[in-house]
């Protein structure tokens, strides 16, 4: 976009370790409710260009640690820089510049009823750029063909999609200002299997053709396995562990055998299996 402030990530966001630009890095963050503290000193580092997996179980606050690290809910201590930038240190304009290199997909797609995909994919363009509607048109229809859905749906209403063609449309508007890092929370929630698939190829397309990095909130399985190239798991207020299926596999906490081990993950994938890596490897 023309009007995008590209800032250069600060070699303090670079970890050299492992020689990857952190895009996303949260220090010593806190956040409570009243005497109810959720999250307790938690730190995170996402990477550019992976697809981070981020779960936990129900109420262990993944959806607080993405609404504070995009400024939805304030946070008592700790620092949250992404792309480099402390958005507490940036002015209005900053802010805004940096806004626009993300996207967001909520829960339940989140788009407005009364408007078309179309006008939906063209909130975040009216909102941050100041375009002629002919170009903002050709950005939505290019949008449209970037996430699979077919030419004609740009000019349907919500209300007449399936589940799986909201979260295409969703995810279309999350992408329609170029962001460089795209949070999704629990992007195939409520998708048949097969609908959920497609979205878990589509997201591991669009991270490979665009460069994107992914922090995905997610109870699904599959996408763990099939699309993550590292996960999170959230607990004890903190990130409890980090790192490749394999890393689960052998970390010792009840929550994270019961669910990298359980039923369900056994029929996913081999438990003893070597040759097996998370992600789809970048
Ligand atoms: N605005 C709020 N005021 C008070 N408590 C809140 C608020 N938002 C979240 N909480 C509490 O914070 C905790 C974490 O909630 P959160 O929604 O982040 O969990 P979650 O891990 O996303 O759960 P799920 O997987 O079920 O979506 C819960 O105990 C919830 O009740």
């Amino acid at each position: 976009m023309a009007n995008r402030v590209e800032k250069p990530i600060d070699t303090e966001d670079r970890d050299d370790k492992n020689e990857r630009d952190i895009v996303l890095s949260a220090r010593d963050v806190t956040v409570a409710f009243g005497s109810k503290v959720v999250l307790d000193n938690l730190n995170l580092n996402i990477y550019r260009g992976e697809i981070l997996g981020f779960v936990g179980a129900s109420g262990t606050g993944k959806s607080v640690l993405m609404r504070t690290v995009l400024r939805l809910l304030p946070r008592r201590s700790g620092t949250i820089k992404i792309l480099g930038q402390d958005f507490d240190e940036l002015d209005e304009p900053q802010r805004n510049a940096l806004d626009m290199r993300l996207g967001v997909l909520f829960q339940q797609g989140a788009l407005f009823s009364s408007l078309t995909v179309k006008e939906n994919i063209q909130v975040p363009m009216r909102e941050y750029l100041d375009l002629p509607r002919s170009l903002m048109d050709e950005l939505a229809h290019l949008k449209i063909r970037m996430v699979g859905l077919a030419a004609d749906a740009a000019d349907k209403y919500p209300s007449e999609l399936s589940g799986g063609m909201i979260k295409r449309a969703a995810l279309a508007r999350a992408l329609a200002l170029d962001p460089e890092l795209v949070f999704l929370d629990e992007p195939t929630s409520g998708l048949d299997p097969i609908g959920a698939a497609e979205f878990d190829e589509l997201i591991a397309n669009l991270r490979d053709s665009l460069g994107l990095t992914v922090y995905m909130v997610t109870h699904d399985l599959d996408s763990l396995f099939s699309v993550c190239d590292r996960i999170a798991v959230l607990g004890k207020k903190q990130v409890m562990v980090e790192g490749t299926i394999d890393d689960m596999l052998a970390y010792d906490d009840p929550w994270v055998q019961a669910y990298f081990k359980g039923k369900r993950a056994r029929a996913i994938v081999p438990q003893d299996d070597g040759a097996r890596h998370g992600g789809s490897g970048k």
